[in-house]
Parts: structure tokens; sequence; C-alpha cells
């Protein structure tokens, strides 16, 4: 061992920072300018307990000084701190009664940990709380000094005892100093207080992971045994299995009879910091696990945060599900009934929070509607029914305009809105898709709606979407008018649809229901006036109020991304006032109102009651249906919007892990389906959900759309860059067209992009494109029959079957069945036809021919060959 100790060993030892122990020693007159600079051994002990003590004979003035604060400190010490000290004096007395204590008669274990032990043990009483470790030292205490006794257990000792660390010899000066000034109760206090500042030290792992050891001559160590046996009589062992044997005896002990307070002064010991920290987070644990009987988790908790919030280790918590069968890792989220599982077995009561209860905007905005500053609002009314039966026409008809002649195709595939109004009362129509695709537009009409117009073609009757209508409708519990159009048609069939209505217990009121049914005609207008008033009584009846004072909420039923306008909110009022400027938040999203322009595509300033309008401003583009609500502060929008992100987001990522065993089957099943990868890029959110869901729904066993990415904007880079890296991946754009750059680098890269404005359109090429790639059905087909009469047998090339063609034709090349006694013997091809000696393409019915067949010579005379042909038919993908 090197009789020279580094700067970095003694912050080691002392528990402390290299820059500290250069600090000290300079207070000592030690000059060192590094870590690695290194000390005699004397200046080692000085420095390192006049770090721990702040004490040194080497500058006394400063140590007397030092001692003082601990006493200013003492004073100024809690209620709890002094009943702290003296229970430790009240325990000290009590030990000092004792006769060798049994728990500590066991030799003592060459760890951190007990010493630390030990030093539970020894208390205030025996201030020396730290032997060499690897002495296996063993402090049993006396109960008279007169008793005090040395055994010697290893004959090794002498040879062993010679080698002792730093805070040994620490140790026993404190103990001198102890024993010397005869400790009173301050004292006492004072080095308590000492070790308490020491605790506030932040101490690292590797602190305690190894003691700074020095050879001591067998005198020193002698004087040290003195000391010792003060109180202690010291034992040896070297039994190093003993030792380890009851490594975790002691620990019931300490924990359990000895608590925080009872700990001894640590006057002068080792560095205990993390050894202390180890027991004390054992018994807060040990105290979580009694305490825990309840607990509050999120709804998407993963094994390890559960495990943590029971005060159990995940190994516990995947043990338990994995003997009722279920394979879990320590990162997978946990299901409802797992949960409950868990809370069972571990009788623990499980409460899943909401974890948007916090963030819940819409409800703590309903809660403080002041319903005092109540007015009468519009009605919203929303326009349903199936494609082409004349919604837009008839609200065109409404609005005087001729808005259903500038849709793509003549069909509607937004969502759209406008306030009219009729005999001085506003009325806000939403006009909704027909076709199929758009069922979630539809079903966010019937959301945000006051009544419902369902619209009948008086001259086609109820219709499929006519039906899906009925229940969104009939859902939503609003009021039905139906609208039965094109009465001027002359195959307008009012009593038709009224039949049909009425099947679906929709009745009209002059055949005794309650169901108003009003004939109109988009096209010639008559009807559309009694619709309107039928629509204002209705609005009468149902009393709609709200109040326009208040901050804004609004239904955002249409989003999109418009160039140098950004993510743009197509939206409903329902309570309150929306203005310029206002602080907004819309689900995930969050702004503040930049813009806001009516339904005829004006700038103003404010919208009002059940007005309908896009508004500007929002972080990124809203979801459609999702409520936007005005707030005071921008803070307050931020935080909403950015928790329901982080929600969301965590949300989505517990979907990925949570792959049950069926859908594990299912994927493994669907590699084998071959997939269309696709990317869809749209202007408007809604036609977005609507081209992804009827995409997901045409595919069948052999193939399917696999949309690897969606998103509401124009066809960007990144979009080309994604689809190229996924094989055969083509871009549909709806309502949205690559510019020359994008074009040019999805031509360089083989990227196929196809843009649409109509969704059938688009729905139909996918379809064609995926019966492309499906396995085309070989066909087989007949094309004669030929008895054998003979055979022939040439040598070399083998048997020739003589035969006489009795249906059809026999083709060279073409396929061929033998069949005896009406089994099927050989299915192959026909490699040679010939009418007498010469070769035949194919040989008629009635006629003579020679046969052989590809690597076939066991033919009989009698054996009948079908010939046949394959032929191969594309398969399309059904409507
Ligand atoms: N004769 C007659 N034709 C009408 C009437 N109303 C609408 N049409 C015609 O019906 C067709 C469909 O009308 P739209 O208003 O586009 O129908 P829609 O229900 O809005 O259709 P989608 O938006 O695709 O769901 C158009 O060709 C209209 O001219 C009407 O009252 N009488």
């Amino acid at each position: 061992m090197s009789d020279k100790v580094r700067v970095f060993e003694i912050a080691e030892e002392a528990a402390s920072t290299s820059a500290e122990v250069m600090q000290k020693a300079k207070e000592l007159g030690i000059e060192l300018k590094t870590a690695q600079a290194t000390v005699s051994f004397e200046d080692a002990e000085a420095i390192t307990q006049y770090i721990m003590t702040g004490k040194s004979s080497r500058i006394k003035e400063t140590q007397e000084k030092k001692a003082v604060k601990p006493k200013k400190e003492k004073e100024i010490k809690t209620e709890s701190e002094k009943a702290e000290d003296k229970k430790e004096k009240e325990d000290n007395n009590l030990e000092k009664l004792e006769i060798k204590k049994p728990a500590i008669s066991k030799p003592l274990l060459k760890t951190e940990e007990n010493i630390s032990i030990q030093d539970d043990e020894d208390n205030v009483i025996n201030p020396v709380k730290v032997v060499p470790k690897r002495k296996g030292l063993v402090i049993i205490k006396k109960k008279r000094p007169e008793e005090q006794e040395v055994k010697v257990i290893n004959e090794n000792f002498e040879a062993k005892k010679t080698q002792k660390t730093l805070s040994d010899i620490f140790g026993e000066n404190e103990e001198r100093v102890f024993e010397e000034k005869n400790l009173s109760r301050e004292d006492n206090q004072r080095n308590q207080k000492v070790k308490k500042e020491k605790k506030k030290t932040p101490i690292k792992a590797q602190d305690h992971g190894k003691k700074l050891e020095v050879t001591n001559n067998s005198e020193e160590f002698k004087s040290s045994d003195d000391s010792l046996l003060g109180d202690e009589v010291v034992l040896l062992d070297m039994d190093l299995q003993d030792n380890f044997k009851i490594f975790d005896e002691p620990k019931p002990i300490n924990t359990t009879n000895h608590s925080r307070s009872s700990k001894p002064a640590a006057f002068g010991n080792t560095p205990t910091g993390l050894k202390r920290g180890k027991r004390k987070k054992r018994v807060v644990r040990t105290q979580e696990k009694e305490d825990i009987s309840s607990i509050v988790i999120p709804e998407d908790i993963r094994v390890y945060e559960f495990a943590e919030a029971c005060g159990k280790t995940p190994a516990e918590v995947i043990t338990v599900l994995f003997h009722l069968g279920m394979m879990v890792t320590k990162n997978d989220f946990l299901k409802q009934d797992e949960l409950e599982i868990l809370g069972e077995e571990f009788g623990i009561e499980v409460t899943v929070k909401d974890a948007l209860e916090d963030v819940n905007y819409e409800e703590t905005y309903d809660e403080e509607i002041d319903k005092s500053s109540f007015v009468t609002r519009p009605p919203v009314v929303t326009i349903m029914g199936h494609v082409d039966h004349g919604k837009t026409s008839l609200l065109d008809r409404i609005r005087s305009s001729k808005v259903a002649s500038g849709e793509a195709g003549g069909i509607t595939q937004h969502i759209n809105s406008y306030t009219i109004t009729k005999n001085g009362q506003k009325i806000t129509f939403v006009d909704t898709p027909g076709h199929e695709a758009f069922s979630a537009m539809r079903t966010r009409g019937a959301n945000v709606t006051d009544i419902i117009i369902i619209v009948v073609a008086a001259d086609d009757g109820v219709k499929a979407q006519t039906e899906e209508v009925i229940s969104h409708a009939k859902a939503s519990g609003c009021p039905i008018i139906v609208a039965m159009n094109k009465m001027d048609k002359e195959s307008a069939n009012p009593d038709m649809v009224k039949a049909q209505m009425a099947e679906r217990n929709l009745t009209p009121v002059d055949w005794g229901g309650d169901i108003e049914f009003i004939g109109v005609s988009a096209r010639t207008g008559d009807g559309v006036d009694e619709l309107l008033e039928n629509i204002l009584i209705q609005a009468e009846l149902l009393e709609l109020q709200a109040d326009p004072t208040a901050k804004a909420k609004a239904t955002v039923i249409e989003a999109s991304l418009e160039k140098g306008r950004g993510p743009v909110a197509n939206i409903i009022v329902q309570n309150g006032t929306l203005r310029v400027g206002d602080n907004i938040v819309c689900d995930t999203t969050f702004g503040r109102v930049k813009a806001i322009t009516n339904d005829m595509g004006e700038i103003v300033k404010e919208l009002g009651l059940s007005e309908t309008g896009t508004v500007l401003g929002l972080n990124e583009v809203p979801t459609t249906g999702s409520s936007l609500v005005a707030m005071d502060s921008e803070k307050e929008v931020r935080d909403i919007a950015t928790t329901r992100a982080e929600h969301a987001r965590a949300k989505e990522l517990s979907k990925s892990t949570k792959v049950s065993l069926e859908e594990m089957s299912g994927l493994i099943a669907e590699g084998k389906i071959k997939q269309l990868p696709v990317i869809i890029k749209a202007d408007v959110g809604g036609s977005l959900e609507a081209i992804k869901g009827s995409l997901e729904k045409i595919a069948n066993d052999e193939v399917k759309v696999k949309v690897i990415h969606s998103a509401v904007g124009g066809i960007t880079e990144s979009d080309i860059v994604l689809a190229s890296a996924s094989e055969g991946c083509i871009i549909l754009g709806f309502n949205v067209r690559p510019t020359g750059a994008i074009k040019a680098k999805a031509k360089s890269d083989g990227v196929e992009i196809n843009t649409y404005s109509i969704i059938y359109d688009l729905l139909d090429d996918v379809k064609s494109a995926l019966s492309g790639m499906m396995n085309a059905i070989i066909r087989e087909e007949n094309t004669g029959q030929a008895e054998v009469r003979d055979t022939f047998v040439v040598p070399k090339i083998g048997t020739v079957a003589g035969c006489l063609v009795t249906d059809g034709k026999v083709i060279r090349g073409g396929h061929a069945r033998i069949i005896r006694d009406g089994v099927v013997t050989y299915t192959g091809k026909i490699s040679s036809l010939k009418r007498f000696k010469d070769d035949a393409k194919e040989v008629a019915s009635g006629y003579e021919c020679g046969i052989m067949f590809d690597k076939f010579n066991d033919i009989k005379v009698g054996d009948y060959i079908e010939t046949f042909i394959q032929i191969e038919e594309k398969v399309k993908i059904d409507d």
C-alpha cells in the first residue's frame, strides 16, 4: 500500500468533494492543487477530521469558532428535534445498563450495511461506529467497564489488525474526545447536529463503495483498542462466509427497533449517507406497502407505473398476470380487466381517473353557463337525405343562389352551413353530403343540430342513406321534418314516401302521427315557404336559448389547411359570441382568433349565436366535430390543448402496444394479403375522413388498401419521400394538386400521384388498382373428347394412342385428362398430335388421330381422352 493519500481518496473517505478537500487543506495550511495531489497520512487524517468535524488541532481557534455554531443551531431546534434528542438520551442510558446485546453479539458484516447496523446498535453510547471492513470486527457492548474483555476469535488477528481505515482512526479520536470530555447533553446534541449537517451533504453511491485504508503500526491499533474498551469488546471474525450468511439478519432489528431519531450520533463516523439513504428508503417502502389500500391511476397506465403506484415491483405485477395466462412486459399498458384482477390480487382498491378530467373544457364551460342572460337563439337545421334527392338544390332555393350547380359533379362533398333570414328570424342550415362515404359527416351534422330535415325525392322514395339518416335523426332526439322534394316531377308520389316513412315509425301528421311532411320543389320553389314556417314553429316550441354575452362555444363542422391562411375551422356558434382576438381551444389545438369570415365569405369581427363562419388562428387543423371554446388567457388554452394532445398521443401509443392474440393472428394472416399502400391528401378533414373510411372498406381476403399517411393539405415533398420509401405506394390527392417542383420530384422518384375532385372517381381508380393486384382466376374450358381405339409402341419414343375424336376437337399442346373406367388416371399435356404421319394442329370430331402425352405411356384401349384449355380471368373488386 502506498504511504501517500490522494485528494480524491480523502474526498471519498470524508464524503466530500475534492474541491472541498483542497479548500479545507488550504485552511490547514496544506497546499493542494489537483484531485490527484497526494498528502501524507497525517495530513490526510487531519484534513478528513477537519472536514467531518469542523475541528482540527492544527487550527484550534477555527475549531472553537465552529464548535459554537452547532450550539447556536441547537437553540433554534424544533420541538420534534428536542424530543428526538431526549429520546436518544434515554436510549443511551438504557443501553448503558444492557448486558451484551444478542443482536450485536453476532459477527459484524464486512459491508457498509453492517456498519450502519452497528451504528444503530451503538447509538450514542459508544461513538465508535466503524470497524475496519476486512477485519471482521464485532463490537459488543459491555454491561460495565470492569467486564471489558477482548476476545480474539481469529488467529490471524495480529496480522490483520494492522490495517485500519482513516475513519476508524477518526472514530477513535472522536471517541476519545467524547470520553475525555465526559459528554454533556449539550455536547451530545452538538454532535447530533454535526451528524445532521453531514447528512445534508449529498453523497454519491461510490462514496461508500470503498474505504480508504492506511497501514498503522500495532501500537496505534492497540491504542484504538484501548479506546474501544471504554464501552465495547472488540471481537474479530475472519469467517467471511458466516458474515455473509447473517447478512440480512440484523436488518429487521434495526428497522423495527430503531427509529431514525435513535440512530447514533455518527460522530466522526464513516460517511454513511448512502447507507442511511438505503435504509430509510427501505423503511419508507415497507410502510408504503402496508399503507397502500387504494390508488387512483390514469386510464392508460403501463405495468411499471402501476407497480410503482402499488408499491410493488413490476415483476410482482407481471407474475400475477402470468399466472392468469396474461403475458405482459413491464412497458405494456394495462387493460381494464387486468387492472381489476391486479387490484383484487394485491388487495388494493384501484380507481381509474379520467385523464382528461382536469382539461374537460367543454364540461367546465357548460357548468359555468349563466342562464340569467339567456335570449332566444336561432335554430340550427341540418338537411339530410339520400344522394341526389335534392338537398343542395333545396338549400340553394332557400338561399336563392345557385350553389348546387357549382359543386364538382353536382354532388356535395363537404359539410356546408349557411344562415338565412325568414320573417326577420334567422335560421342556420347545415348541408350534409348524401353519399354513403360521408356517414361521419352526417353523424356530425346530427350532433350539432336542433331540427333535422330529411329530404326524400318524391319520385324515388326511401333509399339506403334515407334509412341511415332516419337512424341518425332518431338517435339525436331532434324534431324531424320530412321534405318530399321534386314534387314538380310527374312521377312524384308523396303517398309512397309517407307510407315508406310511416313504416319506419315516422308517421305523417295527416295520418295521425307527429311528423310534418311537406311537399316541396327545389326547382320551382313550391312549398319552400311552408317548410321555413314549419321550421320556425318547431324552433319556437323548442325554446332555444343561449347567452350572447358569454365567451363563445362553437362546434367545428369542417376544418382544412389553406395556403396562406393556415388551419381554417368552419364553425357554428352554440353559445356566446366569438370575437377576433379571443383565445380559443379546440380539443388538441389552440390559438388566438386572427380573422373570422361569415357564411358569405365576408370578413366580420364576430360571430353571434347559431351563426356560422370560418375561424383563422388555430395552431393546427382541428378535428371535425370538436368543440371550440374561447377563454380568458392564452396560457389556459395552451395548457388544455397541450395536455389533451399529450393524452391523445399516449392513447395512440397504448393502442399500438395493446395487441390481443386474435389481433395477432389477424396480423399474421394479413401478411398474406396483398396491400396497396396509399398516401391521401385532401383539402378538408371531412373529405379525408370519408375517403379513408371508404378505402379501408374496399378489402377482401386477397387485397386491401393500406393508408400509410393521410393529412389535410397539399402534396408535399415529404409525401413523395414517404411514398418512395414504400414499394408501390401511390399518392391520392383530393381537391389538391401537386406543384411543378413536386411533380418533377415525383417523376424522378417514380412515385405516382393521382388527383381527383370527385370521390367516386378516386374510389373507382383504387378499386381497379386493387383488382390488378388480385390473382387471376384460371378457368377450364373443355374443347373435345376422343376414344382410344388402339395403341402403338414406338421404340425410344413411347406409346401412341390411336384415337377417334368423338366430340369437339383435340388441340396440340392442349391439356388432356385420361379417363379409365370413369376415373382420371392422368392429367397433362398433349405432346404430339398426328393425322396419319403428319403433325396436326388440331383434329376435329369424327376424325382419327394419333396422340402422345408428355412423359406418359400407360395408355390402354378403351380410355377416354378429355381435352381442355385453361383461361385466365382477371378478378374485379365488387362494388
Ligand atoms: N325536377 C327536379 N329536380 C330536382 C329538384 N331538386 C333537385 N333536383 C335535381 O336533382 C339533382 C340532385 O340535386 P342536388 O341538390 O345536387 O342533390 P343532393 O341531395 O344535394 O345531392 P348530394 O349533394 O350529392 O347528396 C340535380 O340534378 C337537381 O337539378 C326538384 O325539386 N325537381
